[in-house]
């Protein structure tokens, strides 16, 4: 049996995720797969749900559930929501917008990444063609994901040009002065094929090009060149093991600011009127740091695992980070290892407002474009809705702390 004709019918996230792995190339899976390192956190992402168990309720008439909830005063269908992700043109060819279509039919929220395969004005033009049906409660929604680059003259050209399409927030993404060191893309010497760009930085008016992208790794390649040949190696099989490290790596020191620190919070604050989001919190006091600078959402996010491994899985960092902003004007966010409506309800149940999901939306697409996202966020919210019918909730302001208790013990 060849890889392909392993496919699943998908009736759940896993198996979409299933059938991304035998389909996908190997490139493009292992980038989307991988977390940092011995992707520990990758792992516990996920692990961590199961450590959590949930408290019912019964008797209670759940003949109608209703998952509307708002983000940032905005109405959407769920708490189901799309994580920023990278380059969703190796998963599809339809890419980023493919993924604004499912979201737009879904009245969700998507975030879309600053490293997109599309740019942010032809992604939200997509979602824009879905009319919007009238008859079901919730509407699309937008946010942009942020990494401020050294060059802060294409930061705010950027900023500005996502304010003019209607983006409705900010997500500046804090956990990336770096890039973490993912072993798989290092091994398989990762690179975006060549008729994909990073397609914000097309422009001919950016100050961040595509030229600039490739310089880099070209120049990173010579000096690595450079000092194998001053070394005296000159054996190839070492010169491609410095190369491999030089692609998406060196991109991000080339560009991203890895002095930013609070005081540019602060700068985009004082800059935009949009909403911020600062996506990579993890601990109390740095929720507190963020929700002293006047943000107005905080997404406690590992980046998938991807960044620092060893870290505590997001699910397991949500109650710190709650308990500091506890009484502020603050939503707070979740994403990390969402696959199963009982995740997204525990997550709930510990006070998020809502979750943002990354891969299983990759997964989505690469299965079946649109419709594989669209099936990908149907399939996790008809799960959130049956797990709250039988936990006993009607309405996403009814799943409460009480509904989980840590560990399988009994209650004393
Ligand atoms: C392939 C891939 C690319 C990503 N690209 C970005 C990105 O461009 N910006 C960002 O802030 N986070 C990025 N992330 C992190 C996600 O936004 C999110 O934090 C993470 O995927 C959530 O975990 P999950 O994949 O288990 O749902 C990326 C994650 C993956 C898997
Ligand atoms: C920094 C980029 C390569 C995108 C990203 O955030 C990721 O791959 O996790």
């Amino acid at each position: 049996m060849s890889r392909k004709d392993q496919q699943l019918v998908p009736i759940s996230l896993t198996d979409l995720e299933h059938n991304a792995h035998v389909t996908m190339s190997i490139n493009a899976l292992d980038y989307y797969r991988s977390g940092a390192n011995e992707m520990q956190t990758l792992r516990d992402n996920q692990d961590a749900f199961s450590r959590i168990r949930l408290r019912p309720r019964i008797l209670r008439d759940v003949s109608k559930v209703d998952t509307t909830t708002t983000l940032l005063g905005h109405p959407v269908s769920s708490p189901i929501c799309i994580a920023p992700t990278a380059m969703q043109r190796l998963a599809n060819d339809a890419g980023e917008k493919a993924t604004a279509r499912a979201a737009a039919k879904a009245k969700t929220c998507m975030i879309l990444s600053s490293w997109s395969t599309t740019t942010a004005e032809d992604t939200i033009a997509a979602g824009r063609e879905i009319p919007v049906d009238t008859e079901t409660p919730g509407l699309p929604l937008y946010w942009f994901q942020l990494y401020v680059y050294k060059d802060r003259v294409a930061t705010e050209q950027l900023i500005r040009r996502v304010e003019k399409v209607g983006y409705k927030a900010l997500v500046i993404t804090v956990d990336t002065p770096f890039l973490g060191r993912r072993l798989a893309d290092v091994r398989n010497v990762f690179k975006l094929p060549p008729h994909m760009t990073m397609a914000n930085f097309e422009n001919k008016d950016s100050k961040v090009t595509m030229a600039t992208i490739l310089d880099q790794e070209e120049a990173a390649m010579e000096a690595a060149e450079a000092l194998l040949e001053k070394n005296g190696a000159g054996k190839k099989k070492e010169t491609r093991v410095i190369r491999q490290e030089s692609s998406l790596a060196a991109y991000v020191v080339s560009q991203i600011d890895p002095t930013l620190s609070w005081k540019d919070i602060a700068w985009v604050r004082s800059i935009t009127k949009l909403p911020i989001v600062v996506k990579g919190v993890l601990t109390a006091e740095d929720a507190i740091m963020a929700a002293n600078i006047g943000v107005e959402g905080i997404l406690v996010s590992n980046h998938g695992g991807r960044q620092l491994d060893g870290v505590l899985a997001t699910i397991d960092a949500l109650p710190e980070v709650l308990e500091a902003v506890r009484g502020r004007n603050v939503e707070v966010y979740l994403d990390g290892g969402v696959r199963k409506g009982t995740d997204v309800f525990k997550a709930l149940a510990l006070g998020a407002k809502a979750v943002f999901l990354g891969r299983p939306i990759l997964w989505g697409l690469a299965h079946d474009g649109e419709e594989g996202v669209s099936l990908a966020l149907s399939l996790l919210k008809q799960e959130l809705d049956l797990a709250m019918a039988l936990a006993g909730c009607c309405k996403i302001s009814d799943i409460t702390r009480d509904y989980v208790q840590y560990g399988h013990a009994a209650r004393l």
